[in-house]
């Protein structure tokens, strides 16, 4: 299986890196718009303008319903080698800042949006994001319909896709005038630009089956101190697309957070002997990354604990011997319910997933390391969003307690991952205390 690895701006994998001869991407001209032509696998194409840089791309067509937060969106790892399509119509209204970045870089391997912002307007704002996008080589798609896009995908599911400004022709397009009815692909009368462009979609790689941690994990440890005081705990963060505001989120608790690459092994871990161990989000397959899985099951086994989110928490599943599997088209988006089920709360999350675990919704299951129970539930779809294990001290939820962007609802996971870990230290003390 080839692995997508996208840089932004230029084609998915290497084996579509852009021949010799393609011009570099180069921003777009807002006041002599590009045209530009966004095309499905399935053969569904939109004609929209150059948005950001000029050039072809390719990626997972994703949706993003977010009304908020496209700067976050933009630079969390876990989009690497997606295309996003955001439902909100204005995108870009606020421009962009240096705070909101949750990682060194744009991470998108294309943006889409139907109506950008012509003028930015908030006090941090230090530029617009159609510049941003172009500085930083992004091709992106502007003035088409997101909203028959969107449907769409929710119809036929998410898919390979391309957006392209540099065809030679494109007049004969399947237009999204011609209906957003998901009968509306049509093939015929396109262009021979357009149809090569569709050969190269549906060979580019797709996400089933592409490990891309390694990818976006930092290629060196490095440390993020408690925020204040003396660091009440250690904990071992297995960076695998990790956003900033997670190891944030500890060092505020009091953690001395040791963010670490993607292939650290379990005794590495263990090495640092960490009062836990976390596992972040992250981009491509959880069915892959067996690296890491392997990693979870000898830290499982020495019985420290253990808090995953997201790729994380579909990482503990596969430790636990749970499979995962792809979802039609995904949550993403920062008003995701999910209920926790032994409390009976329901908490508004920020998500972007687009596998996801299959365990029982109910009921206790036995796995290698013990009993474990799902312990929140999607309220959409029933997709299980969260594991607890009953005999070693671990967890995992599907969503993002860190929360940038999106609502709060779900920040004293990380206070239950420190109270985890307090508890652990007590009993090794009592045991230690009972053994002199
Ligand atoms: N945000 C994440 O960690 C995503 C996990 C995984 N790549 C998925 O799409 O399901």
């Amino acid at each position: 299986m080839s692995t997508l690895t996208t840089t932004p701006g230029s084609a998915a994998g290497d084996q579509l890196a852009a021949p010799a001869a393609a011009p570099a991407n180069r921003p777009a001209d807002r006041a002599n718009p590009t045209r530009a032509v966004l095309m499905l696998e399935d053969g569904r194409s939109f004609v929209g303008e150059a948005y950001g840089a000029i050039g072809e791309t390719f990626g997972e067509a994703v949706f993003c319903t977010g009304m908020t937060g496209y700067q976050e969106t933009l630079s969390d790892p876990s989009f690497h080698g997606q295309i996003v399509i955001m439902t909100a119509p204005h995108i870009g209204n606020t421009g962009v800042n240096d705070a909101d970045y949750e990682s060194d870089r744009i991470q998108v391997a294309g943006f889409v949006v139907r109506d950008p912002a012509r003028r930015p307007s908030s006090w941090r704002s230090r530029g617009s994001l159609d510049d941003e996008l172009a500085a930083a080589g992004v091709v992106g798609i502007s003035g088409i319909d997101t909203r028959a896009l969107t449907r769409h995908l929710r119809e036929r599911g998410a898919m390979r896709c391309a957006i392209s400004s540099t065809l030679a022709d494109d007049s004969a397009v399947n237009d999204p005038a011609a209906g957003d009815s998901a009968a509306g692909v049509d093939e015929g009368g396109q262009s021979a630009a357009l149809a090569a462009l569709l050969d190269r979609v549906r060979s580019s790689p797709e996400m089933v089956g592409a490990d891309l941690a390694p990818v976006v994990s930092t290629p060196e440890p490095y440390v993020v101190p408690a925020a204040s005081g003396t660091a009440q705990f250690k904990v071992a963060a297995l960076d695998l697309g990790i956003k900033r505001a997670t190891p944030a989120a500890m060092a505020a608790l009091g953690c001395e957070v040791h963010v670490l690459p993607a292939r650290t092994t379990g005794e590495e871990l263990l090495a640092l002997e960490p009062d836990g161990v976390f596992l972040s989000n992250g981009p491509g397959d959880p069915a892959t990354a067996d690296y890491a899985v392997e990693a979870l099951r000898t830290v499982l086994r020495a019985d420290v604990p253990v808090f995953g989110i997201c790729f994380g928490h579909q990482l503990l599943a596969r430790a636990l011997g749970f499979e995962t599997y792809k979802l039609t088209y995904g949550h993403r988006g920062v008003n995701q319910p999910v209920g926790d089920v032994a409390t009976g709360r329901i908490a508004v999350t920020s998500q972007n997933h687009g596998f996801a675990v299959r365990a029982p919704l109910t009921g206790v299951t036995d796995t290698p390391f013990g009993r474990v129970v799902a312990s929140h539930i999607g309220l959409n779809d029933e997709v299980v969003e969260g594991l607890e294990c009953l005999d070693v001290p671990a967890f995992s939820v599907q969503f993002h307690p860190e929360a940038a962007p999106g609502p709060h609802d779900a920040a004293n996971l990380f206070e239950r991952f420190r109270d985890l870990m307090a508890a652990a230290r007590q009993a090794r003390a009592a045991v230690a205390g009972g053994e002199s």
